[in-house]
């Protein structure tokens, strides 16, 4: 792999179930045009891997890890014991409790040990994206135009809106 393809932000979640939220992070990577990696880890399931994953991140030019998990979403945290990249915690909705447990699990983490905790869901996965945007685009000027493009957008687009009321 050539320096300039290698990934810079790893987006890992515990499960393939988890992919439906998880896509939102990617194609906002893809969006943007970021090197970036996708699999599935789970610290539950494949401890090993998970360590092995989160020893050699920083020296494999990761950023940034996205790690999304639901139910006991030990994944985030367990990632960020191990490593000093920053860990963007995505609460993945699960099946009994809707999210509010994945939530729970990776937002109140000891202090010492930071997970940036997103919102549950779809919405977390594509601000999580952005967020590890932002963290490269501190070092990367053509990144940051891109998102000051990208804000200059949405600010656009809400300008734009009508409401029924006034038609
Ligand atoms: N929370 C974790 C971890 C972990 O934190 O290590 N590994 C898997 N899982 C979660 O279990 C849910 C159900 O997984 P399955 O659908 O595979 O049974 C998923 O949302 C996954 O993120």
């Amino acid at each position: 792999m050539s320096e300039q393809n290698k990934p810079l932000v790893g987006v890992i979640m515990g499960s393939s179930s988890d992919w439906d939220v998880m896509q939102h992070a990617v194609s906002m990577l893809k969006q943007f045009g970021v090197p970036f990696e996708a699999q599935v880890i789970s610290a539950h399931r494949m401890p090993d891997e998970m360590f092995k994953y989160a020893e050699t991140a920083r020296a494999r030019g990761l950023r940034a890890i996205i790690a999304g998990a639901g139910g006991a979403a030990h994944l985030p945290g367990m990632v960020a014991a191990k490593t000093i990249v920053p860990v963007l915690g995505v609460p993945v909705p699960s099946k009994y409790l809707r999210g509010e447990d994945s939530l729970l699990s990776i937002v109140q983490m000891p202090k010492g040990v930071p997970v940036s905790t997103f919102a549950i869901g779809e919405a977390g996965a594509a601000n999580a994206a952005l967020t590890a945007i932002a963290i490269i685009a501190t070092t990367d000027d053509a990144l940051a135009s891109q998102l000051d493009a990208f804000r200059a957008q949405q600010t656009a687009a809400a300008q734009a809106m009508t409401l029924p009321v006034n038609e």
